[in-house]
């Protein structure tokens, strides 16, 4: 494993990969690239990665669909970290019910007072606030995130509506009996006195809180974005700020347009930022990196199928990234009895347009006998 790092990526993970595996300080040298927030779109990628890995869970910075059809396999790491993220939007709700921002700020202003202590008690009246027991939230998306932050508020005593008309059954197994499931998103922010966004960032949700869900939304509802900016339609966020309609927007993405909106808490993008969800981010990147470039099994995609082939069982393992049309393994299978070979394991997946075939043979072959064949992408031997 030859990896370029991005971004800066986990001490702790990077410290796993001793000996002849590693990273690089080149991208022309790597087979592979660790990344977390760094904007992909408009790189030009060497033909020599292999492989992807986004040390978190948003994707929406990597061009997945042009990856995909150059055979580079692209993952994530679902959930790890959804605590931190959890964690930060508890404060979020909390930052949003009591002024501890703009008390903490008089203080530091009123710091050369003599008599700050007293002066504090005639001045706390400024920075009073609501408690989140007994209140409403609604939280969008029921994913890693969502499903945690549903369950915390439950145990806070809040009630609690999640929204997600594609929820899993392994996160609807997870999602506390006291949530109140919906799919209908206009029925989800009604009652809520807080909504929160757990969706992730894709051409479907693009604005998907917009002026007419807002428009659904109780006076006075505190809106928080720890998933990404483009969900929330911006110009419709900012009038109903300055209508006082929202009572604040805490979010994690700074932007030009937001940062001139009054009644915002804006954090420059700290969901993930502690030290267990970057190691445990980046120990799962590696791991799933290395057992692709080592054994081609693919696990945590998000625009390959996943394969779990195990490792080798012959003399060569031959992975294939193809498209996803009728007849190709015909065509696989035929050039491998051509080649004189025998075939040990056949094991294909697809994902959309997409698939993968992973084929171990008792003889060596060569790539080269599968290139060219259609729909073929890419081939590696291992
Ligand atoms: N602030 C940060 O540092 C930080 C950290 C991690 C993740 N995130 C963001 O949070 C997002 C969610 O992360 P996650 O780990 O929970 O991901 P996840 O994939 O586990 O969950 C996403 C959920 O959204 C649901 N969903 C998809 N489209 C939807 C729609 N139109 N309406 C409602 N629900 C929909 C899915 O069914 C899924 O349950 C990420 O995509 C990323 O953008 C931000
Ligand atoms: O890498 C980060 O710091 C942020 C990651 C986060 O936005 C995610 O989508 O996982």
């Amino acid at each position: 494993m030859k990896a370029f790092c991005l971004n800066n990526i986990s001490k702790v993970a990077l410290d796993t990969l001793k000996g002849a595996d590693g990273t690089v300080d080149t991208i022309e040298a790597a087979d592979s690239i660790l990344v977390r927030s760094a904007e992909m779109k408009e790189m030009d990628l060497p033909e020599n990665i292999l492989a992807v890995a986004r040390a978190g869970a948003g994707v929406n910075n990597i061009p997945l669909a042009k990856y995909a059809e150059k055979g580079v396999v692209v993952f994530n790491t679902p959930g790890a970290n959804a605590n931190a993220v959890k964690e930060l939007v508890l404060a979020a709700l909390l930052l949003a019910s009591r002024d501890l921002i703009g008390g903490n700020e008089w203080v530091k202003a009123n710091a050369n007072d003599e008599a700050i202590a007293k002066t504090a008690e005639k001045a706390k009246k400024n920075f009073a606030g609501t408690e989140i027991f007994g209140k409403t939230i609604a939280v969008v998306g029921l994913g890693a995130i969502g499903i945690l932050v549903a369950n915390a508020c439950i145990d806070l005593g809040m009630k609690v509506v999640g929204f997600d008309p594609y929820l899993s059954t392994a996160n609807a197994l997870k999602l506390n009996s006291k949530v109140k499931y919906t799919t209908d998103l206009k029925d989800a922010v009604k009652t809520a006195d807080f909504v929160t966004i757990h969706v992730p960032a894709m051409d479907s949700t693009k604005g998907m809180i917009n002026e007419e869900v807002i428009n659904e939304m109780k006076k006075n509802v505190a809106i928080l974005n720890f998933s990404r900016d483009t969900l929330v339609k911006e110009d419709a966020l900012g009038a109903a700020l300055e209508a006082g309609n929202v009572r604040k927007y805490v979010t994690d993405f700074a932007n030009p347009k937001v940062v001139t909106f009054k009644n915002t808490i804006i954090l420059p993008h700290l969901g993930a930022s502690t030290e267990e969800a970057e190691d445990n981010c980046a120990v799962m990147a590696i791991a799933e990196l290395k057992d692709f470039l080592e054994n081609g099994n693919i696990k945590n995609s998000v625009n390959y199928p996943a394969m779990a082939a195990g490792v080798k069982n012959g003399a060569s393992r031959v992975t294939i990234a193809h498209k996803n049309v009728p007849g190709v393994i015909n065509h696989f299978t035929k050039v491998v009895a051509d080649a004189g070979a025998n075939i040990n394991t056949l094991l294909s997946q697809s994902k959309g347009e997409f698939a993968y075939t992973v084929l171990d043979t008792d003889q060596p072959v060569e790539a080269k006998l599968f290139n060219g064949l259609e729909g073929v992408i890419r081939v590696r031997v291992i």
